[in-house]
């Protein structure tokens, strides 16, 4: 195009590319907002569902950092806080600790581990973790897991697990089994109503549930992949528009006559 702009021209031309750079400035925050929070899976199923042994293979794959919720309380338990007898307590009846205890333990780690994708295995546990959880920590789960296992296997697994857990035996398992379906599982169908939840089938070895949960976990690189893409245009874009501004400057400062780019 031929067009060129004129000198009593150039202050309306600056005065529009300003606005132009704040509507992209503005739309791209709107469209990256969400993604700049941390990046919050919950890990559910009942006790013995596999979620500790995923959570550590998708950590490896796909570095995330792995918070579990019961190993939290466990190394509380046994620091000798002041908390220490009343977790153990709760723990050995199959009980759900007081969320506030939990929570402020997520939050100190997810604080302290600089990442900003999280695995949160075996939270929230009731509907007054889930709720205390999005109050105090102020966001949702982006997605959630759920390990779906029959209560048979389960009970074969946590009997078998022998690492001297005050509640893996019969009796509190089968407290635990009750807890789950009782709180537990009002808590994955809230957010399967909200289309959140990815129930896998935790039945198989190891690696044969784990070739189950790659692909999601795959799906979501091209969601982060998509957040750089964003900032990448973003950046070429206004930088171009601010060499343009600055040719349009120095040539008004020496009076000429500049060629419109498009
Ligand atoms: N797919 C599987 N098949 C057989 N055993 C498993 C499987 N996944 C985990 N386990 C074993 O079952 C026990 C419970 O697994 P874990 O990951 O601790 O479950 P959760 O964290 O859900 O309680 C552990 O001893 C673990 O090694
Ligand atoms: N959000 C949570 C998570 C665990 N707990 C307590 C109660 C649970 O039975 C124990 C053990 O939790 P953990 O997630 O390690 O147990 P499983 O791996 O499901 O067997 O910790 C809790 O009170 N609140």
């Amino acid at each position: 195009m031929n067009y060129r702009i004129t000198r009593t021209e150039v202050p309306n031309v600056l005065r529009f590319m300003a606005f132009f750079k704040t509507v992209i400035a503005k739309l791209v925050t709107e469209a990256t907002s969400n993604r700049c929070n941390p990046f919050i899976t919950f890990v559910l199923g009942g006790p013995g569902s596999g979620k500790g042994t995923q959570c550590v293979k998708i950590a490896e794959t796909f570095r995330f950092a792995h918070l579990s919720a019961g190993d939290l309380l466990r190394e509380e338990m046994s620091s000798n806080s002041e908390n220490g007898t009343l977790i153990h307590d709760i723990i050995k009846e199959g009980k759900i600790v007081p969320s506030e205890i939990t929570i402020n333990l997520l939050r100190k780690a997810i604080h302290s581990s600089g990442n900003h994708k999280f695995l949160i295995d075996g939270f929230p546990r009731n509907e007054e973790n889930r709720i205390a959880f999005e109050r105090i920590v102020g966001v949702e789960p982006d997605i959630v897991l759920f390990f779906d296992c029959p209560e048979e296997e389960m009970v074969k697994r946590v009997l078998n697990r022998n690492q001297g857990r005050v509640d893996d035996n019969i009796d509190t398992m089968k407290k635990r089994l009750e807890v789950f379906k009782k709180l537990n599982l009002p808590v994955i169908d809230y957010y399967s109503a909200k289309g959140k939840v990815c129930k896998i089938n935790a039945v198989g070895t190891v690696n044969e549930v784990f070739e189950k949960v790659r692909p999601v976990l795959a799906a979501l690189r091209y969601w982060f992949l998509d957040t750089s893409m964003i900032s990448i245009i973003e950046t070429i874009f206004l930088v171009a528009i601010h060499c343009y501004q600055l040719m349009l400057q120095i040539n008004y400062f020496f009076s000429k006559r500049l060629p419109f780019p498009w």
